[in-house]
């Protein structure tokens, strides 16, 4: 099978053969490069005007010249396109030389999400089955999970993707667009400065870090350090998050997409912390990491074969699209990704190592991918907030570990050993309602979690707890909490908790559902109204 893709989102004018049996993608690119400032919708919308045909023309004549020589043209079967997410007038382009392409080849129309497309050629490259994926691309920055017949975002950024973080700064101190490989060239002679970091569960913000690098630079800290200080804090967000994904999932293979994806340091973060707990993996070369088209015929490849194609007249683009408004078509009846809880005396989760004993001791260990200065800054911190919050949550009335012991230097917890399983494991309406009833309290005596997962939620078995009036749901692991009466930090706490549902759970709506009217029974009307906006908004751009 032969596939004519089209990319055309943003910057990349570009268009690509994918031949099947050969497993051979060509692609031709034109990159638009603005001459100051940022990505201009217009300018690039008048860019891909003029290159998309170009390139075009230049992939046909290789698909005439591998063509099989029975003299019936270019060998096509489908021509497929970036429908969205990017910029709408961009896409528009892209979609009329699309369905142009298609009639004139008389071939179907594929309609393919550019963020699954980035996911999905880490995918066909990797050989993987049902790998996480962590794209860090410019307009976007999420990590998808696979689970019943969609990709879900398990995490994503609270503002805007990482590309356009690290751009925003470049143009700050005058550099031309794009910034990232700037930054990655000048991190090399950077010394660490230390930078807002912010992860909630699995969702992360770039807005802080950045406006606080403009600061340091502003001050007189040199670029070189800034930038190195850049790279240090965002990936290892990036990699921390991708970390806890895996835990969450149970999932021990992992694919990198996105042009950002292009930083060897990244990558480097990336590798090391894998190699650490034993997972797998990979990143595309970086012809299939930044926008191409190559990804979209690869995608566009596996649609077609499914029988998902467009008719023309429902071909609209989508400058909004989510990835997990795709029905994964291609992947139909596949199995979830794969999850393989421990079990044992050691539990080893996404920050630490835990042994269960009579008590359970919980030593967050160094994890080397991240800078030691911030490594010892950040399980120092955690470590601190959990023992005071665990006991603050207590004393609000929320089960929670009694604490015993408390070892700062060596980052180590040792608690009380709660509950007979995770949450995951026996998720059930019940439970998620007294969760949702512990988050109303806590949030009452102004504490937030921070990464109230099903993970970090320990459960009695139900055969243990007949005729108890003990407690049997238990939050555990609060140090992302922290004090604030913010009804957006306190909506976040829900968010993540529906999220780890949604990644995980085979009937979500069901258990968010009890979740949230737990939350009613206890808790402000504002912050379950404050969700619904916040969920909303999707994408948060
Ligand atoms: C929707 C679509 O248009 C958009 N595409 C996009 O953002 O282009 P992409 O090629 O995936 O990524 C471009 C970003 O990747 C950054 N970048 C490129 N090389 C880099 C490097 N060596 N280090 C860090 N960032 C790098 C650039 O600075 C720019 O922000 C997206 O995927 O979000
Ligand atoms: N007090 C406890 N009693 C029983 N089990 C516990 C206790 N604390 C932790 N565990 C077990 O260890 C696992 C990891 O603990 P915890 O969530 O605190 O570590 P973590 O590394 O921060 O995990 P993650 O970041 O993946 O949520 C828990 O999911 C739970 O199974
Ligand atoms: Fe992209």
């Amino acid at each position: 099978m032969r596939v004519l893709g089209i990319e055309g989102t943003a910057w990349a004018a570009s268009a690509a053969l994918y031949d099947s049996e050969r497993d051979d993608v060509v692609i031709q690119s034109d990159p638009y490069e603005p001459e100051s400032g940022g990505i201009h919708p217009r300018e690039a919308a008048e860019h891909m005007g003029e290159a998309i045909p170009r390139v075009v023309a230049a992939v046909l004549d290789h698909a005439e010249t591998t063509a099989d020589d029975d003299g019936t043209g270019p060998g096509i079967d489908a021509v497929a396109f970036s429908r969205g997410p990017g910029l709408g007038p961009c896409l528009r382009i892209v979609g009329t030389a699309a369905r142009a392409l298609a009639g004139a080849l008389d071939v179907p129309l594929v309609g393919v999400n550019h963020m699954v497309a980035h996911l999905e050629v880490g995918r066909h490259r990797s050989g993987f089955d049902s790998p996480v994926c962590l794209n860090a691309s410019g307009a976007n920055a999420h990590l998808l999970g696979y689970r019943d017949g969609r990709y879900r975002v398990l995490g994503e950024t609270m503002d805007t993707g990482v590309g356009n973080a690290l751009d925003k700064f470049t143009r700050h101190v005058g550099w031309s667009h794009p910034g990232g490989p700037k930054i990655e060239a000048a991190a090399e002679d950077g010394e660490y400065v230390p930078l807002p970091y912010v992860v909630k569960g699995m969702d992360f913000s770039f807005s802080g870090i950045m406006s606080a690098a403009k600061d340091r630079y502003d001050d007189g800290h040199s670029v070189e350090d800034v930038c190195f200080s850049l790279q240090e804090h965002t990936f290892a967000m990036l990699t921390e998050v991708a970390e806890r994904a895996l835990s969450l999932t149970g999932t021990d293979e992992l694919v990198l997409g996105g042009g950002v994806g292009q930083n060897a340091r990244l990558r480097e973060m990336l590798a090391e912390m894998c190699a650490a707990r034993g997972a797998e993996f990979y990143a595309p070369e970086p012809r299939f990491l930044r926008d191409n088209a190559g990804m979209i015929a690869v995608l566009g490849a596996k649609m077609y074969a499914a029988g998902d194609t467009l008719p023309v007249a429902e071909s609209a683009i989508d400058p909004n699209f989510r990835p997990d408004q795709v029905p994964v078509t291609w992947r139909d009846g596949e199995e979830d990704v794969a999850r393989s809880l421990d079990v044992g005396d050691t539990v080893r989760g996404a920050e630490a190592d835990v042994t269960l004993g009579d008590d359970a001791t919980k030593a967050r260990v160094p994890k080397t991918y991240r800078h030691s200065a911030l490594d010892e800054r950040l399980r120092t911190e955690r470590t601190v907030a959990e023992a005071r919050l665990l006991n603050e949550a207590r004393k609000a009335g929320v089960p929670t570990p009694l604490v015993r012991d408390v070892d700062v230097p060596a980052a180590t917890l040792t608690m009380q050993r709660v509950g007979d399983a995770d949450l995951a494991t026996t998720l059930t309406p019940d439970r998620a309602r007294d969760v949702g009833r512990f988050l109303a309290r806590l949030h009452d005596a102004g504490v937030v979690h921070g990464d109230p997962t099903t993970r970090n939620v320990r459960v009695v078995d139900a055969a243990t707890t007949e005729g108890r009036d003990h407690p049997d749901t238990f939050l555990i692991d609060f140090g992302l909490g922290f004090h604030t009466g913010h009804v957006e930090d306190h909506a976040m706490d829900l968010h993540v908790f529906a999220g780890s549902v949604e990644g995980t759970a085979a009937d979500p709506e069901r258990i968010i559902e009890a979740f949230e009217a737990g939350y009613a029974e206890e808790g402000d009307e504002a912050v379950l109204e404050r969700l619904a906006e916040v969920r909303g908004r999707g994408r948060y751009r």
